[in-house]
C-alpha cells in the first residue's frame, strides 16, 4: 500500500511548533511527512534544544520516502524575519498563514492526503487586520464547507462543540435550530464515515444551568435544542439530552456514548482536557480534506525549553495516517 503523505505546517513560530516537530519527528511513523516551514527555523531550533536533526529540502512531493526518526523533509516556506525563541512578531503572521494556505491548497489537489497543524497565535495573526479565530473556520473558508466540526478526542472521550471560537456574550444567539441541526447531521454523518460507528450515540448539553431548569434559568432548551433533537429522533438519530453540563461528564452517562456534543468551547474542552491533556487530538469534520491538531496552544513559555510534550502530535499524526488510509480504502 502506498503510504500517505501527511502534511504538517509550522504552527506559531515562536511557540512550541518547531520543539514538537522535531522531538516527535525523532521516531518512525507509517506515512510520508513533510513540514511546510522555513528550514532555518527548524534547524535553528533543533541547535537549541540540542536535538539532532536532518533536515532535507523536498524538491519533489511524489519522491517523499516513509518517515524515519530524525530525518525531516521540508517544504520551504520563508519568514519575514529571524526569530526570537518564545517572542511574538507580528512580521511573521504572513508566514503563518500562508503555511496554512499551501497545505490548505495542496491537500484540496490531493498532493497530500491530511493535514496536522501544531498551533498558533490567533491574537498575532489578527493582528494583521485579517480575523483569524482558528483553524476550523479557516480551513472552513478555505474549502467552502458548509457546516464544519470541532471534535477533540481521547481513547475514551470525544467532545464536539456546536459553536466554537465565539465570545461567550455571543454564544447564545448563535444556537439556533437550524445551526444546530446542521451541526448535529455533520457529526453523525462523520462519526459513520470517519470512526465506523454506524449509529453513533450522541449526548447532547444543554446551555444553561442545569439546562435551564424547566425555563426558569433560560429557555435555550425549551425552545430549541429539544424541539431540534426530537425532529432528528424522528429521523432515527440516538441523541440523548439535553442532559445538565455539569453532570453528563460522569461514567454513568459517558460509559455508554460515542461523543458528547457540548454548546460552547468552554462547556465541553476543559472536561476533556482535565481527562487527557497531552494526548488527545483536535480533528475538523465536515471538510473535504483531513486536518487534525493537537489539543494545546503555543505554549511561548516553553519554547525552546525542552520541556514540551510532544504527545498530543504524535497522536494527531497518527490519527492522520489511519483517517488517510481509511479514506483510501473508502475511494
Ligand atoms: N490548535 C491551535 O492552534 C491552538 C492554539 N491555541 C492558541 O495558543 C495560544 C496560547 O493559549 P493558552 O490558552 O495559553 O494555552 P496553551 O496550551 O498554549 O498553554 C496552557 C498551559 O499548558 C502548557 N502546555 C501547553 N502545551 C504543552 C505541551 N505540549 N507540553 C507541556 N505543557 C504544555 C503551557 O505551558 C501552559 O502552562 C493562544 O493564542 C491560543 O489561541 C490554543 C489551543 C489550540
Ligand atoms: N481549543 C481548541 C482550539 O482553539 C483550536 O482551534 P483550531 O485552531 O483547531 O480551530
Amino acid at each position: 500500500m502506498t503510504l500517505p503523505i501527511i502534511a504538517i505546517t509550522s504552527g506559531e513560530p515562536a511557540g512550541i511548533g518547531p520543539d514538537i516537530i522535531l522531538s516527535a519527528l525523532q521516531k518512525t511513523f507509517m506515512g510520508r511527512l513533510v513540514v511546510l516551514a522555513d528550514p532555518s527555523l527548524l534547524a535553528a531550533r533543533a541547535e537549541e534544544l540540542g536535538i539532532k536533526a536532518n533536515i532535507h529540502i523536498i524538491e519533489n512531493i511524489a519522491s517523499l520516502p516513509k518517515h524515519v526518526g530524525g530525518t525531516i523533509y521540508v517544504q520551504p516556506i520563508g519568514l519575514a524575519h529571524t526569530v526570537t525563541t518564545g517572542k511574538l512578531d507580528v512580521a511573521n503572521a504572513p508566514y503563518v498563514l500562508e503555511t496554512l494556505q499551501v497545505a490548505g491548497t495542496k491537500c484540496l489537489a490531493g498532493t497530500f492526503d491530511a493535514i496536522v497543524t501544531p498551533p498558533v497565535h490567533k491574537g498575532v495573526l489578527c493582528e494583521t487586520g485579517v480575523h483569524f479565530s482558528g483553524h476550523t473556520e479557516f480551513f472552513q473558508q478555505l474549502t467552502e464547507s458548509e457546516q464544519v466540526v470541532m471534535m477533540l478526542a481521547t481513547p475514551s472521550l470525544r467532545v464536539a462543540l456546536a459553536t466554537t471560537h465565539l465570545p461567550l456574550k455571543d454564544v447564545a444567539k448563535a444556537i439556533t435550530k437550524t445551526g444546530l441541526t446542521q451541526v448535529i447531521r455533520a457529526l453523525q454523518q462523520e462519526l459513520i464515515n470517519k470512526f465506523a460507528l454506524p449509529n453513533p450515540k450522541i449526548l447532547v448539553c444543554g446551555l444553561n444551568p442545569h439546562a435551564g431548569e424547566d425555563g426558569h434559568l433560560g429557555r435555550e432548551e425549551i425552545e430549541i435544542i429539544t424541539p431540534t433533537l426530537d425532529a432528528l429522533r424522528n429521523e432515527g438519530m440516538d441523541l440523548i439530552g439535553p442532559l445538565p453540563a455539569d453532570t453528563l461528564f460522569t461514567p454513568k452517562y459517558l460509559n455508554h456514548c460515542d461523543c458528547v456534543l457540548a454548546m460552547y468551547h468552554d462547556q465541553g474542552l476543559p472536561v476533556l482536557k482535565y481527562q487527557g491533556f497531552g494526548n488527545a487530538v483536535n480533528i475538523t469534520l465536515g471538510l473535504p480534506i483531513i486536518r487534525t491538531s493537537v489539543d494545546h496552544g503555543t505554549a511561548l513559555d516553553l519554547a525552546g525549553s525542552g520541556n514540551a510534550n510532544h504527545g498530543s502530535l504524535e497522536v494527531a499524526i497518527n490519527y492522520a495516517i489511519d483517517m488517510a488510509n481509511n479514506s483510501k480504502k473508502v475511494s
